[in-house]
């Protein structure tokens, strides 16, 4: 085939797909330290995600399973000088919602398999476990070296074994660190330690003309920034440093409800507020619930009530039917030298609150076990076949100050007393939020994230259907803007131009365009996003 000795002398003629895999394969096979697979149940497995909603299969040549970091430089480099180009999309566990984590191109591409979670046989070197350093020495305290496509349960454990935990977590662990990493990462510590990007010391990252740089507050300070919640476009996370605290032994799980909005959320945000305090004063963690409907009291996204032979009814705290509950969830974390306070120090901070006196649900588990706590509930949802269904999520930041007609137009309107999975909504402090970092949030100081998480049922009721509730997404986005709710989406999903400007704002978007310009030029990473088409794609658009 004589195919070039120099990973950068590569190149793919799009109009002859065989050869270009041909050349690939012998080149892969000789110079990949992991593996080239082009067996297309890899492709099908590459090209569908959680969401489950993609109509048509991604294009894809071959799927990259790396054995080393520099599998990932090669292939991004060969891309990246190939005379025609090929997109090249980081896969973490494919726990995208909307078919971001593949190509999305005219011309096919390749995924980097980020995660082995799937596949530990296969990997080699680069599958370092995670590498816990105990008081690293400086004011950062301790911290953890991670490969870019660890799972988070993974990193938990490795912690853990030394007594420590990352501070910042998401409500469920199987997702890739990289894959959280270019979102947020979000859950009820965040009001406390800011999301997941906020809470990382150091990437290494191999950007789209593949290079490999390492990145931090110190050194390649905008690439860094520019990583973090940068939805996979400036390079692929190949390893990060996360810090950790010392871990917590048990959990005070808390759950308490209320019939009216404005006390709910008045509450919610006075618990925010409290961020920073000494952990007597404070809890560590809190979210909330918003149940339309009664047989979601029980819902899989907290296995809090997992007992369905004693359900809880709305009526019970004076609830008609058709109302809306409102659901707050507190912890406090402890440990056996901490344990003869927790009681009293609970009651204290529970007595501050206004909920349904009678309404007071506490469960006490090891910490383990609560930030496992939606892995339970997926293996029961998963013997039923409901796991893999699709999803058609919509996850939204809203300004404080509409959270209320937010209340109104669409727990009480649009969603019509019937929903068809769980409903969060959890208040965060901006102040938490670098404002470098990628990610956009509202301009308030205080904003909510609102998750309606969604799954399609094939059951013949017309209001369970895919169509039907991205139809419902849609009504939702627009009754906000129409409203004048200046909401932001989080993981985002648009497909215009015009949309990603109005989604990131003129500034930020400036901003956004000039890091892709300068890491990657040719628009190669995470095409599946639709931000920017490759420059080689015929769509290609003109904002750069
Ligand atoms: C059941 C469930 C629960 C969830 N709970 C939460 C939650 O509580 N809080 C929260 O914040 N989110 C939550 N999410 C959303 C989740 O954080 C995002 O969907 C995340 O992207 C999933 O990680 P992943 O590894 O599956 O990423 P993927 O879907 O594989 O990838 C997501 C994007 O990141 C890019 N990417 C992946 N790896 C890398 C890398 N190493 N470097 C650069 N780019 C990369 C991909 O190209 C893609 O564009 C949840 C999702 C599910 C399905």
């Amino acid at each position: 085939v004589g195919f070039p000795v120099e990973v950068g002398h590569l190149d793919l003629d799009h109009d002859d797909h065989e050869y270009d895999l041909d050349r690939l394969m012998v080149f892969g096979r000789g110079f990949f330290d992991g593996s080239l697979s082009v067996d297309p149940a890899d492709l099908h497995r590459a090209s569908v995600d959680f969401g489950g909603g993609q109509a048509t299969p991604a294009k894809l040549m071959a799927v990259l399973r790396p054995g080393s970091v520099n599998d990932v430089v090669k292939l991004v480099k060969a891309a990246y000088e190939s005379r025609r180009g090929f997109p090249v999309s980081a896969r973490g566990h494919g726990h995208s919602t909307n078919g971001q984590a593949r190509p999305y191109s005219s011309a096919p591409g390749i995924v980097i398999e980020m995660s082995n979670y799937n596949n530990k046989n296969v990997m080699t070197t680069m599958m370092k476990p995670p590498n816990v350093v105990i008081d690293g020495g400086d004011h950062r305290g301790s911290y953890v070296d991670v490969w870019g496509g660890e799972l988070w349960i993974e990193v938990l454990k490795a912690s853990m074994e030394h007594g420590l935990a990352p501070k910042s977590w998401t409500d469920y662990l199987y997702l890739s660190v990289g894959g959280t990493l270019s979102n947020g990462g979000i859950s009820g510590q965040a009001f406390n330690h800011g999301p997941q990007i906020a809470n990382v010391h150091e990437l290494d990252v191999v950007t789209g003309k593949g290079e490999l740089l390492t990145c931090s507050e110190e050194q390649n300070t905008d690439l860094f920034h520019g990583v973090l919640g940068g939805l996979g476009q400036f390079g692929i996370i190949t390893r990060a440093r996360i810090a950790l605290e010392p871990a917590p032994q048990r959990v005070r799980w808390v759950r308490v409800l209320y019939s009216n909005f404005h006390d709910f959320t008045k509450d919610q945000e006075y618990l925010i507020s409290l961020h920073g305090k000494p952990n007597s004063e404070r809890f560590d963690y809190v979210e909330g619930f918003v149940i339309v409907d009664e047989g979601l009291i029980n819902n899989w996204r907290s296995s809090f009530f997992s007992s369905p032979r004693n359900p809880i009814k709305f009526t019970s705290f004076g609830v008609n039917n058709g109302g809306v509950i409102y659901s707050l969830e507190i912890t406090r974390n402890y440990d056996e030298s901490t344990s003869h306070a927790v009681d009293q120090e609970v009651e204290a901070l529970l007595k501050k609150l206004n909920y349904i006196p009678s309404s007071v649900f506490t469960t006490d588990l090891p910490y383990m076990d609560f930030l496992d706590r939606v892995h339970k509930a997926e293996l029961k949802l998963r013997s039923k076949g409901l796991w893999e269904v699709p999803h058609p999520w919509l996850n939204l930041f809203v300004p404080k100050s509409r959270i209320a007609d937010f209340d109104i137009g669409v727990f009480k309107g649009i969603l019509g007393n019937k929903t068809s999975g769980p409903i969060l909504i959890y208040p965060m402090n901006k102040n938490k939020w670098d404002h470098r970092d990628s990610v956009v949030t509202p301009d308030e100081e205080v904003f909510y994230l609102v998750a309606l998480l969604k799954s399609a049922l094939d059951s013949g009721d017309e209001t369970q259907s895919l169509e039907y509730l991205s139809n419902q997404n849609r009504r939702i986005l627009n009754f906000c803007d129409e409203a004048g709710i200046k909401v932001k989406q989080y993981l985002p999903h648009h497909s215009t131009e015009e949309e990603w400007k109005g989604h990131f704002g003129e500034i930020n978007w400036e901003r956004f365009v000039k890091r892709k310009v300068e890491y990657d030029p040719r628009r190669i990473l995470a095409t599946g996003q639709r931000i920017f088409a490759p420059q080689f794609d015929s769509r290609a658009s003109s904002s750069l």
